[in-house]
């Protein structure tokens, strides 16, 4: 899904600047973008502005052609968006498969709903989901209660619970912090894999960001990089706060 962002500024209440300023951006139909910037420089805010979570004070945003600020097309873009949040959000009580498969649920019939509410995969999500868990690392975890596991397995479960029903738009608000390298990188590889899927995440993270094909920096709320490759010049320029390329 194509997003499309032309002058959004968004200014919180009480707030002397703002959270993002005169933003225009477009990431195209299945394209791969990292956002960086230091730490408060908007990215979350970007992100919650294509969830429709914040309204842009001024400019136009558009996710798919639809303007999610509108509750109705609000819906349409969800129904096709799997979301990782920062510190996620997964449902305690709940064991860490039933979770992964929850991003499923509008498609379950009968059959699924049962299974889950056994503490079952439902079989047709089974070979997936133990696909997807090996490859993050999760398998022995899966029957487990999530609040009994790491910081970093939930992180793991809800990248999972995202990617499972095969969404269009992928949004992930730092989807490695908490991880270690080797988990970090499977996370990476699981988002690089979405082919055909537009993937927009967030990370401080400058060697993750160089795996993908396209960075986005912001400072203070503005786009200050958007290219293919990010120099080390430019990263320390992204974060040290010099204009980029000069
Ligand atoms: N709900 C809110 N109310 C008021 N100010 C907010 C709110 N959310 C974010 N901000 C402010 O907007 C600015 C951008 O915050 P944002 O969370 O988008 O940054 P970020 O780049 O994601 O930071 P980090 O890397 O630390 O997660 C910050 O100054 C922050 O304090």
């Amino acid at each position: 899904m194509e997003i499309r962002l032309t002058g959004v500024s968004v200014t919180f209440p009480d707030r002397e600047h703002p959270a993002l300023d005169d933003v225009s951006l477009t990431v195209e139909e299945a394209e791969h973008v990292v956002l960086l910037g230091p730490s408060g420089s908007g990215k979350t805010t970007l992100l919650r502005c294509v969830l429709g979570a914040v309204k842009p004070t001024s400019g136009t945003l558009t996710v798919g052609g639809k303007n999610p600020a509108k509750a109705a097309e609000l819906r349409a873009i969800r129904r096709c968006t799997g979301v990782v949040r920062q510190g996620n959000d997964l449902v305690h009580g709940l064991r860490a498969q039933t979770n992964a498969v929850l991003g499923t649920s509008p498609s379950w019939g009968l059959r699924d709903w049962a299974a889950v509410l056994r503490g079952r995969v439902p079989a047709r999500y089974a070979e997936r989901v133990r696909t997807l868990a090996e490859t993050q690392g999760i398998q022995p975890f899966l029957k487990s209660q999530v609040e009994s596991l790491s910081g970093g397995q939930r992180q793991r479960v809800a990248l999972v619970r995202a990617v499972l029903p095969e969404p269009r738009l992928l949004l992930a608000d730092e989807p490695t912090s908490g991880l270690d390298p080797v988990t970090a990188q499977a996370a990476v590889h699981t988002l690089r894999e979405a082919s055909g899927v537009t993937v927009v995440i967030s990370t401080h993270d400058l060697s993750i960001a160089r795996q993908f094909p396209r960075v986005v920096a912001l400072r203070d709320g503005r786009v200050c990089f958007d290219g293919p490759e990010l120099s080390e010049r430019d990263a320390r320029d992204i974060y040290e706060g010099v204009e980029v390329g000069t």
